[in-house]
């Protein structure tokens, strides 16, 4: 058994999340998590809301509420609609709780300690008719880079370069469209990044393994240029963590807090920290998945986000880990493997949280179960390249891999079974060399399958668990039982007492990803044994003679062309 830290970029709270934002980050790792669980590991999978910055302050104030009221709200929204796509998280968290203050501050303070903190005179974009100073997405333009006319000041989501406000051209203030903006001094805190360059550097060189989505958005910008560039990590807003130096105010600071994307990443350990809390255990439970020298030496720990994270990731955010243990004393755990991905589009143009573009969880769910999705997401992943959702790719894999393939399996079995020998399983005869040549066959896939999940290869382990409910069938088609019970019924009890120990079989290798469906699967058999095949020959005689079972509900209804069409024409536009 081995231990495993799973966290998801976590979700910024502006908004319900869209079919994209939930295959690029937390639907893979919950589909690992589940699998990790399933083979017997120790897993800790965390996940929490992005709360602070410039983007939930000018969507509070759209909603006319306190943003922290807001934020709080939104927590909620986004809870119940993973909890309806079945995400696992051990626990859910908020990177505007108690915790990741403290662990924000404090890290700030190891860094400044380790010279790592450099106070930056710098200027910064002012609006007379706001009030206040334009930072990050307050402030729009055109990219210097790629002439998008809606770039932000932080990145530019056309070509992902980061940006300040002032490199904009044709700058206006994003909350009231003013143009008459100035450039004021101000002081903000730099986290020397250039300093760190090598050693990051040499940090990625040793990740031979990653994806190479990964390291080669981490070696372009480490690169690219000049080399990585120092970072502000400080904003003159209201809503944030409070720049402080232990407690005390942070001299020049005063009336200022952490740049979002300082902190955000910092509540993936504030997220364990919460979680224990949640869990009524100590500090030390916490820790063991987080410092070295405090039991996380064996943790293995992954990440999952989307492309544009990759430079927080493999960058900025290790370089506050190494930075805060300079002396030795707070050895943090760093991430061994990062899955990163490429986007997936909406029918012919980009999902948009902003523009409300595509499908989003909430509509989602109240057109199809949770499983409809997770699979055809899952299944078509964006890993090597942008893929595109399509309303025909999403009823054409819908109808034949669940409905046809995996739900038609399981509905011809336990209905045969019901019509000849009744609701439990047959007894009499014996597996013969058909069925030996089935389970020499699954046993190579179902190898197949633990490689590519073991890898995170998510098409490639979607495709070998289709292959695996294709055996079934296929299986199903040889062996006739309908024809063999005709002369031979014991040989026929035979072959379906089989095909119903593989509903159990395809119920546990399912599970990670169509949870509702296995356990039906489950419920249907009677059992609530998920004891991974790892001997095939074994599990295919789980279910003895004489085992209850009921036929269940269908477990995959197909889509109509009717509904295609409807549902087409309903997310065709922008919603409001
Ligand atoms: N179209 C997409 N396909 C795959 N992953 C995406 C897509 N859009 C965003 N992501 C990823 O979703 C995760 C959550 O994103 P987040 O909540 O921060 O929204 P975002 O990146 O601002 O997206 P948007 O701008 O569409 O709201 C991140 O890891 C991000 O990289
Ligand atoms: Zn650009």
């Amino acid at each position: 058994m081995a231990r495993h830290l799973i966290t998801s970029a976590i979700p910024y709270i502006n908004g319900i999340k869209h079919l994209g934002n939930l295959v690029g980050s937390q639907l893979p790792a919950d589909l690992y998590a589940r699998y990790l669980r399933g083979r017997g590991h120790e897993v800790l999978y965390l996940c929490a809301t992005d709360e602070h910055g410039t983007p939930a302050e000018l969507a509070a104030a759209k909603a006319g509420k306190p943003v922290d009221e807001y934020c709080a709200e939104m927590w909620s929204v986004q809870k119940r609609l993973s909890d309806g796509f079945r995400l696992g998280f051990d626990h859910f968290g908020r990177s505007s709780s108690p915790q990741n203050r403290r662990l924000t501050q404090h890290l700030a303070v190891r860094l400044h300690e380790a010279g790592l903190i450099e106070e930056v005179r710098e200027k910064q974009v002012y609006s007379k008719a706001d009030g206040r100073f334009l930072p990050d997405r307050y402030i729009e333009g055109t990219c210097p880079n790629c002439g998008y006319d809606k770039a932000r000041g932080d990145q530019c989501e056309n070509c992902t370069k980061q940006l300040d406000p002032t490199d904009l051209i044709a700058p206006r203030s994003a909350i009231s469209g003013a143009t008459d903006l100035e450039v004021r001094e101000t002081r903000h805190l730099y986290l020397r990044q250039s300093v760190m360059r090598r050693a990051l550097s040499d940090w990625i060189d040793t990740k031979a393994d990653w994806p190479l989505l990964t390291t080669s958005i981490a070696r372009k910008w480490l690169n690219d240029g000049d080399g990585l560039q120092d970072r502000g990590i400080t904003r003159d807003l209201d809503w944030g963590i409070p720049v402080q130096f232990e407690g005390a105010p942070w001299q020049g600071m005063e009336g200022k807090v952490f740049y979002v994307w300082f902190d955000a990443p910092i509540e993936y350990l504030a997220c364990a920290a919460e979680w224990a809390e949640a869990q009524g255990l100590e500090a030390e439970a916490w820790e063991r998945w987080w410092r070295t020298d405090k039991g996380a030496a064996d943790v293995r720990y992954t990440q999952f986000m989307g492309k544009d994270n990759v430079p927080f990731h493999t960058l900025s955010f290790p370089a506050t880990l190494m930075g805060a243990n300079h002396d030795g004393t707070e050895p943090w755990k760093l991430v061994d493997y990062i899955k990163s991905f490429n986007y997936l589009n909406y029918d012919g143009g980009q999902f948009s949280t902003s523009q409300g573009r595509g499908v989003f969880m909430d509509d989602a769910l109240d057109i199809l179960p949770a499983d409809y999705w997770r699979w055809w997401l899952l299944s078509h992943a964006p890993e090597n390249s942008d893929s595109e959702f399509t309303w025909e790719n999403f009823q054409a894999s819908v109808n034949k891999d669940l409905a046809d393939v995996l739900g038609n399996f399981v509905s011809r079995v336990t209905k045969f079974c019901r019509s000849k020998f009744g609701e439990a399983v047959p007894e009499g005869g014996v597996y013969g060399p058909q069925e030996q040549a089935l389970t020499d066959r699954l046993s190579a896939r179902i190898g197949d399958y633990e490689a590519h999940m073991e890898a995170i290869e998510i098409r490639k382990a979607a495709g070998a668990l289709r292959a695996i409910w294709v055996e079934g069938n296929e299986y199903l088609q040889e062996a006739a039982p309908w024809a063999t019970f005709k002369e031979d019924p014991a040989q026929a009890a035979a072959q379906i007492r089989l095909a119903l120990n593989l509903v159990r079989l395809y119920a546990v290798l399912s599970a990670p990803f169509i949870p509702d469906a296995a356990q039906a699967m489950l419920t249907a058999m009677k059992t609530d044994d998920t004891s991974w095949p790892d001997d095939v020959p074994a599990a295919l005689g789980h279910l003895a003679p004489g085992h209850a079972f009921e036929v269940p509900d269908v477990l995959f209804a197909k889509i109509t062309d009717e509904a295609r069409e409807d549902w087409q024409a309903r997310f065709s536009g922008t919603r409001g």
